[in-house]
């Protein structure tokens, strides 16, 4: 393990000094697109208008064929179209890919400074940051890159979800993970076709009914809820993430047609803690923003609370309902937030009052 203080270090000379807080700006949509499809491409200047963040995607989804196109895409798309104060990330091929390093070795070198953070796919262990943040500081160094690319990790391996806090704690790099379903279901051997969601075989039921010689009364309809198969993983990454000062984020809602189920979804992954999720295709763009941009009702109401106890301490009654220091720290995670996306958008900030 490497000492705390070696951690602020660069770990090649001439690298950017590590940084020592993640910035936070707003992140509540990473949106997917494939580089190497043009038509993808002409249309980011529009989705960057709306996008807190664009990713152009090298791994999966993106044909064995078009591999080279699409690196080469994003390097086109860093160095020639202006996305505003939208972030530019990527999700660059598997360590174990023959891809990944000419992902990384191109990416760096031609547009290190548009980068601001390499999302990294099925992340096992801190062995894999590690490797990753050595060959970043190289390359870095090598192309005069100024500030530290960050490192997102995607937790999509029961592998990697044993070993979740200490990914999260790897390296000052890490800026955060997402929460990838699809491949944490093949790893896992879980029986289910979807990426994201529920599952209706996936739930618990009510009692039965006895009848007069205490048998089950097979007629007697029972109740059955379905439970979320994600909960315990994306609570973990939350858990590990907030720790170590690095952001969660939900991952990919498949079904694209089922609006309602993707919004759910990704309301469960805020509720939790997380700050944001992928959005594959334009229409998951609105439902990001509606769904992690906090409710206007609760942010009027915790900002009503904090106006009433400036100071945050003591025990209160507030629309009838008790306030002490525990719910004051609640109600200023949900009003730093809306202060925080206030500042990109101006339909927010009035809705907020601000
Ligand atoms: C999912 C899609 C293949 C659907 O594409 P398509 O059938 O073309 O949809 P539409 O006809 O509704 O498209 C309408 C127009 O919008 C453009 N479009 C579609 N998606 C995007 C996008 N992401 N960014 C920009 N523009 C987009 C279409 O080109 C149409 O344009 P026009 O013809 O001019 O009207 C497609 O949406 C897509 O490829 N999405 C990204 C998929 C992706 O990145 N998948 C990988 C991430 S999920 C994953 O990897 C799993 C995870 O790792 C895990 O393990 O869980
Ligand atoms: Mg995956």
């Amino acid at each position: 393990m490497r000492s705390p203080r070696d951690f602020l270090k660069p770990l090649c000379v001439g690298a950017p000094d590590p940084i020592t807080e993640v910035p936070f700006p707003p992140s509540r949509m990473i949106h997917f697109f494939d580089a190497s499809n043009e038509k993808m491409r002409a249309k980011l200047p529009d989705i960057a208008a709306k996008a807190d963040i664009v990713l152009g995607n090298l791994e999966d989804a993106v044909p064995v064929d078009r591999k080279v196109a699409a690196r080469e895409g994003l390097v086109t798309v860093g160095k020639e179209i202006d996305l505003g104060g939208t972030q530019l990330w990527t999700r660059i091929n598997a360590l174990d890919s023959p891809w990944c390093i000419d992902d990384l070795t191109t990416l760096v070198g031609e547009i290190g400074d548009k980068l601001d953070v390499i999302m990294v796919p099925k992340v096992e262990g801190p062995w894999d940051i590690h490797y990753i943040d050595r060959l970043l500081a190289q390359l870095e160094a090598k192309a005069g890159v100024k500030k530290p690319i960050l490192v997102h990790a995607i937790l999509e391996t029961a592998q990697g979800v044993a070993h979740v806090d200490e990914i999260a704690a790897a390296s000052p790099r890490m800026q955060g993970m997402s929460f990838g379903p699809a491949d944490l279901a093949a790893s896992r051997r879980m029986k289910t076709t979807r990426v994201g969601g529920g599952h209706p075989g996936y739930l618990s039921m009510s009692d039965p009914t006895l009848d007069a010689d205490g048998q089950i009364d097979a007629s007697v309809a029972r109740v059955t809820a379905q439970q979320d198969p994600w909960h315990y993983s994306i609570a973990r990454m939350v858990d590990a993430c907030t720790t170590n000062g690095c952001l969660p984020f939900y991952g990919p809602f498949g079904d694209i047609k089922d609006v309602a189920a993707c919004e759910a979804q990704f309301r469960a992954a805020f509720l939790l803690g997380c700050v944001g999720a992928w959005s594959l295709h334009p229409v998951q763009i609105d439902i990001a923003k509606k769904v992690f941009s906090p409710p206007v009702d609760e942010v009027l109401f915790a900002k009503k609370v904090l106006e009433a106890i400036p100071d945050g301490k003591g025990v209160h009654m507030i629309d009838g309902k008790m306030q002490d220091d525990a719910t004051w720290k609640q109600c200023k995670v949900m009003v730093d937030l809306a202060t925080m996306l206030s500042e990109k958008d101006p339909e927010l900030k009035a809705a907020y009052g601000f």
